[in-house]
């Protein structure tokens, strides 16, 4: 048992060990494992040679969403259209087969239900408060933001929880996370994790588990607590989360896998203790002012390379430390970028509206506010709005956004990893520069040679309107 007065990571882990080994590391029980065809092929592969089994299957949800295309995936005929790069095919392919051959639950490339693993996962009722899940992917912590301890772990865990759903694991240390203050108009989650990240650095939270507490994540609808969690990782973090409350359990109940009639209000009950106790010490704590947070873009290849969309890109000799000044130099000549030049007059040709940060309903409703009755501007040779799934897709065409995308001048895609890296055709031409509200701004990351600043999807929509980086906020003021 930890301290008397636990923080919620403190409880999760509590209420997960199955055993406490000498050297420190305890055996955890895994309630939920999400599975995608990039990290899962191996693993799978070694069961078999093993002669094992998946441990729980009921406990595992696989679904592609990495190397897919975002292209119609049948034809007019509703025969599947092949995928033309071997390797995503093969990775593809394992999974279709490893899912029912191992007895996982699957949604197919052509399921509505599929989608990027971290917005099917919370949108199922699948990822539940106090649960630990895990993926063999970065982004887990995203499930955070319902108030459980997710987090990414690589393809040989994959295999280990398959087999046993558990994992031999060190505690981190307690990380808070506190925003004081309110954020203002037109400043969205994605702004304040960008803004959290420059702040705290890509290595701030190195050996931690981050809980972001204070009035604005209790305010904020579960798809903001999502894109806040998301990107732990990019602040250096083992995991993200949010206590559960009213909004959490609205917003699960009736999912898909989340407990029903009796059920359901048991798991309330306890959920309902998911919270940090007051008293409770974390290791390193951070105090963020909401009233400084601006709509946030990056100028640099790392996530922390930010700056308010009023400013202007950094001299690398304003950074005390040699060997940032030192990558600084090196962002800039990779962005083609100037010290001293306006980040609101910097030319961009591609926007993407998508990945597990920012693809939810709220994320794409945000965006068609933005660009509903305007048009893109010439600049912008192409811009995707891809869903994060398909009942995401579904509930946007009821509400007709795709329309205004369509009539804006973007594409309108099916469900994916898109163009948040360049594992499938969705790519930013070398030397092109992007307005992408994913949440990795790395060198080649949206394909070789391509040129990325993050924004949140209003912002990346403004970018649309305007040809260039652009205050949403100044778009706003003017008629449509
Ligand atoms: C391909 C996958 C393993 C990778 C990850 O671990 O995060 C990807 O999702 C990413 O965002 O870079
Ligand atoms: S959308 Fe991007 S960040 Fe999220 S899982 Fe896919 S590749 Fe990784």
């Amino acid at each position: 048992m930890s301290a008397k007065h636990r923080t919620l990571y403190d409880k999760i882990w509590d209420a997960h060990v199955v055993e406490q080994r000498d050297d420190g590391t305890c055996l955890i029980f895994i309630d939920r494992h999400l599975v995608h065809e990039v990290t899962s092929p191996q693993a799978f592969e070694a069961l078999r040679l093993s002669g094992r089994k998946v441990r729980r299957p009921e406990l595992t949800l696989a679904v592609p969403d990495h190397n897919l295309p975002t292209t119609a995936r049948v034809d007019a005929d509703g025969n599947r259209i092949p995928i033309a790069d071997q390797e995503s095919a093969a990775q593809l392919a394992a999974l279709e087969a490893n899912a029912p051959a191992f007895g996982v639950r699957y949604f197919g490339a052509t399921a509505k239900e599929q989608g990027i693993v971290h917005v099917v996962g919370p949108e199922q009722g699948f990822s539940l408060p106090g649960t630990t899940i895990v993926c063999g992917d970065s982004h887990t912590a995203c499930h955070g933001g319902l108030g459980a301890w997710a987090f990414g772990i690589g393809t040989s865990e994959v295999e280990h929880v398959l087999a046993t759903q558990t994992l031999l694991l060190r505690k981190s240390r307690t990380m808070e996370i506190r925003v004081e203050g309110e954020l203002g108009p037109g400043i969205t989650s994605k702004d304040l994790i960008l803004h959290i990240i420059g702040v705290i650095g890509t290595a701030g939270g190195t050996g931690h588990v981050i809980e972001y507490r204070g009035k604005v994540f209790e305010d904020m609808s579960i798809e903001s607590r999502l894109t806040v969690c998301n990107m732990s990782i990019e602040g250096g973090a083992r995991g993200g989360m949010i206590a559960p409350d009213e909004t959490t359990f609205a917003y699960l109940k009736g999912r898909n896998f989340a407990p029903k009639g009796e059920e359901w209000d048991k798991a309330v009950a306890y959920w309902k203790t998911l919270h940090s106790d007051e008293g409770a010490v974390f290791d390193k704590s951070v105090v963020i002012d909401a009233t400084e947070v601006e709509p946030t873009v990056t100028w640099g290849t790392s996530p922390e390379d930010v700056v308010p969309i009023g400013g202007v890109v950094p001299d690398p000799l304003s950074f005390a430390d040699p060997s940032k000044q030192k990558a600084a130099r090196a962002s800039l000549d990779y962005m083609g970028l100037e010290p001293g030049q306006r980040m609101d007059e910097i030319e961009v040709q591609n926007i993407f509206i998508g990945s597990c940060t920012n693809s939810r309903i709220e994320d794409l409703r945000a965006a068609a506010e933005v660009l509903r009755g305007r048009h893109i501007h010439p600049n912008i040779k192409w811009g995707i709005v891809v869903p994060g799934s398909g009942l995401v897709k579904i509930q946007a065409e009821a509400e007709g956004l795709d329309k205004v995308f369509i009539d804006a001048g973007l594409e309108w895609r099916e469900p994916g990893c898109s163009a948040c890296l360049g594992m499938n055709p969705d790519k930013v031409p070398m030397g092109e520069r992007s307005a992408s509200t994913s949440n990795r701004n790395f060198v080649g990351r949206q394909g070789p040679g391509a040129r990325t600043h993050l924004v949140s999807p209003s912002m990346a929509a403004a970018a649309a309107v305007a040809g260039r980086l652009a205050d949403v906020r100044e778009l706003s003021k003017q008629p449509a």
